[in-house]
């Protein structure tokens, strides 16, 4: 069966100078976990945050899991400061790795769970020898980098491809996508399959998260 719909707010967009109250607000405005932007200058051309600021949050008494989406390179030095900190999944883009097996199984043997992330100019095909050994797969309807960017509509296609696989092989596998995801594409997002959506801005540039998440979680079919 496939996994539930999870709405997982990106951080990127919220206010950094009070990021512990941002995250519990939008999390008692019923997120389901968090996405955690890295980025490191080198990889994409921005930087953000890292390991402390993540074990910060968790002090800070955040609890629900969080996603870090490594938007670095090289990135198996700080895998393990990402688990320390609370990782509960790691994920990574395959070219950011020299060996994305070897990758994998680091994550893995920290016992955290273990994403891919593929950009939009990234084929499928990096992931046929290693599916079955992920646990979501992220595509980005967005060039890596920044919040706030336009939805790449040719990512709807690559969705249908993906769940697709993801079906033929094990649909316990979470298909994710990042990137410019609002009212306007939320239904074609969803309809095309996936079901854990990551959403910076239209969230965290709204005056209310509750009323803009509750709209998001009103389209999907259980609700
Ligand atoms: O990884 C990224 C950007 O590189 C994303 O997670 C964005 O930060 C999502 O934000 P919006 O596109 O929804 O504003
Ligand atoms: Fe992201």
């Amino acid at each position: 069966m496939m996994n539930k719909f999870l709405i997982a707010p990106s951080i990127l967009s919220a206010d950094f100078a009070k990021l512990g109250e941002e995250v519990l607000c939008v999390i008692s405005a019923g997120a389901d976990m968090l996405h955690f932007d890295v980025m490191d200058n080198h990889y994409v051309p921005n930087l953000s945050i890292g390991p402390m600021v993540l074990k910060s949050l968790r002090n800070y008494g955040v609890t629900v899991p969080v996603d870090v989406h490594l938007m670095i390179k090289p990135i198996d030095g700080l895998i393990s400061d990402f688990v320390d900190a609370g990782a509960h999944c790691i994920s990574f883009h395959p070219e950011a790795t020299e060996n994305i097996d070897r990758s994998i199984q680091l994550i893995r043997k920290h016992g955290c769970g273990v994403g891919l992330v593929l950009n939009p100019g990234t084929t499928l095909e990096c992931l046929k020898y290693v599916i079955n050994k992920v646990d979501v797969i992220t595509l980005m309807s967005v060039n890596p980098g920044f919040g706030g960017q336009v939805f790449l509509p040719e990512t709807l296609n690559k969705i249908r491809q993906t769940r697709k696989l993801i079906n033929a092989i094990d649909d316990t596998i979470s298909l994710a996508v990042d990137g410019g995801i609002n009212f306007g594409n939320f239904n074609a997002v969803r309809e095309s399959g996936a079901n854990i959506f990551i959403i910076g801005s239209a969230i965290f540039n709204s005056t209310n998260y509750h009323d803009v998440i509750c709209r998001f979680r009103s389209m999907l079919p259980q609700y």
